[in-house]
């Protein structure tokens, strides 16, 4: 479900509020939040959120956008039992617990796709998990995180 900020003034505080925490455009080079929701046995495998396509679009706005810089994971709430969200190749392990968030780049200062991102969500064993995902996008991030000079 995306969350579509026009009709939602929570929505755009919110990511007002991803924008100051991450030094990013979380407004208007993003895409809307999205919340989802994960039952008992509710998982997802491994993947990336970038892309192999290079120019996403804004769902609204219809501009391009290009790929997904960084990923703000909101965890909406505590989950009985697992749920965790898993990064293999960093060896790291995050617990899901209600009004915390993760937040990490998935693109290298060239813009090059950085692969230790992969990621993914174990089952959830009892109760039920929700997050909210705010993916930034790569334009109009210029001056907010110029590229590497290599
Ligand atoms: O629910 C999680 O812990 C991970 C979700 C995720 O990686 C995604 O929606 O892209
Ligand atoms: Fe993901």
């Amino acid at each position: 479900t995306w969350l579509r900020s026009e009709n939602s003034a929570s929505a755009d505080k919110l990511s007002r509020r991803v924008s100051s925490a991450t030094k990013l455009d979380a407004e208007k080079y993003a895409e809307l939040f999205q919340v989802s929701t994960y039952g008992i046995g509710g998982h997802y495998e491994p993947h990336f959120d970038f892309s192999k396509v290079k120019y996403f679009t804004n769902p609204v706005l219809n501009e391009q956008m290009g790929d997904r810089i960084a990923t703000f994971m909101i965890y909406l709430n505590d989950v009985e039992a697992g749920g965790r969200t898993v990064f293999p190749r960093l060896n790291l392990v995050i617990e899901p617990i209600k009004n915390s968030a993760v937040f990490w780049h998935n693109l290298l200062d060239d813009g090059q796709q950085d692969d230790r991102t992969i990621h993914g969500a174990c089952p959830v064993v009892l109760g039920r998990k929700w997050v909210a995902n705010k993916w930034i996008h790569e334009y109009g991030q210029e001056f907010q995180r110029p590229c590497s000079k290599k």
